[in-house]
């Protein structure tokens, strides 16, 4: 094991990166999102051994949005099989931004090209086994709550709305899919769940907690249970190095290094075989849509701690 970092040093290197909060703008494409705080700033290591350290407003909620896009595909895996998985989504990277439609038409039959961008992810939720949303939205919420153990965790009924109301291009999106037959049912129920999906809230702690779930194959730490089959936790990181970080992967894997996947409310989840899982959140985003200070500071822990997987 590595060495450990100390809550002092974890508040000193916060401190540090604070000033580039104002480099990057909070996502406002959602009205709800635009309310963050640029200022509030957490980060959290969630060491294989149980312990966890961390800085800032760790008790802070903020939603998943694209993070959700890892968890939900493990659970898609889990219920329905690779096969049928990887038989209506992809494996490959798009260097495009997560939103981006125009790819859609250049693959015959249609299929969208992996399940880290929306047209992806919107397959994946719709796969989740459920007859409607909430309770797909349930059982996506009930496989958070075993793996951070807290059951409390639910969605912001606020910002899913406020998303719902305005995802003219998620709509065109599953549209698209449904005319191709990669989607089934009704496009407005399945925009109902992803929606929710993204808006399912939690802290660094817990997101952290999960990073380290990943990195332990699936496991969990205290009890040892396998939640997520190891072949599938492996599945979601190498996606997470892939198209974790939207068109901005491949610059990230050779500075950084590390599983990694973000999401525009300003969050970061990062997972390390043989360390663990750090999240970091900071509103603030660059103009990919990844957090300015969640980059920064992912990027300090990779180099002092040596954690490129490279
Ligand atoms: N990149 C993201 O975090 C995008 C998630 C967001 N809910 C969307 O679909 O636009």
């Amino acid at each position: 094991m590595r060495k450990k970092l100390t809550k002092e040093i974890l508040e000193e290197w916060l401190e540090n990166v604070r000033p580039f909060a104002y480099d990057g703008q909070v996502a406002d494409y959602i009205p709800a999102l635009s309310k963050q705080d640029p200022e509030d700033l957490a980060v959290s290591i969630y060491y294989l051994d149980g312990e966890c350290i961390h800085a800032g407003k760790v008790e802070n909620c903020f939603t998943l949005q694209s993070i959700s896009k890892v968890i939900a595909l493990a659970l898609a895996l889990i219920d329905n099989g690779e096969d049928y998985v990887f038989g209506r989504v992809g494996m490959e990277p798009t260097g495009d931004p997560f939103h981006s439609i125009y790819r859609l038409e250049q693959h015959r039959p249609s299929k969208p090209l992996n399940p880290m961008i929306n047209a992806g992810a919107l397959a994946v939720s719709n796969m989740i086994r459920g007859v409607t949303p909430d309770e797909k939205v349930g059982r996506l919420l009930s496989f958070i709550h075993e793996m951070t153990d807290d059951h409390s965790i639910s969605f912001s009924r606020e910002v899913a709305s406020s998303e719902f109301e305005t995802a003219f291009l998620n709509r065109s999106l599953l549209y698209y899919l449904k005319q191709h037959k990669v989607v089934t049912g009704s496009v407005e129920e399945t925009l109902d769940a992803y929606t929710k999906q993204c808006s399912i809230e939690l802290n660094v702690r817990h997101l952290s907690k999960i990073g380290a779930l990943f990195a332990n194959e699936g496991k969990d730490l205290h009890s040892g249970r396998q939640i997520i089959p190891k072949h599938f936790a492996r599945i979601c990181k190498t996606f997470m190095v892939t198209c974790g970080m939207y068109d901005a992967s491949g610059a990230f894997a050779i500075k950084v290094g590390i599983p990694a996947k973000s999401g525009v409310s300003g969050g970061v989840l990062g997972s390390v075989n043989g360390f663990g899982g750090i999240a970091v959140y900071g509103p603030a985003l660059d103009t990919k849509g990844n957090s300015v200070v969640g980059l920064k500071l992912i990027e300090m822990l990779s180099n002092r701690y040596d954690l490129s997987i490279f």
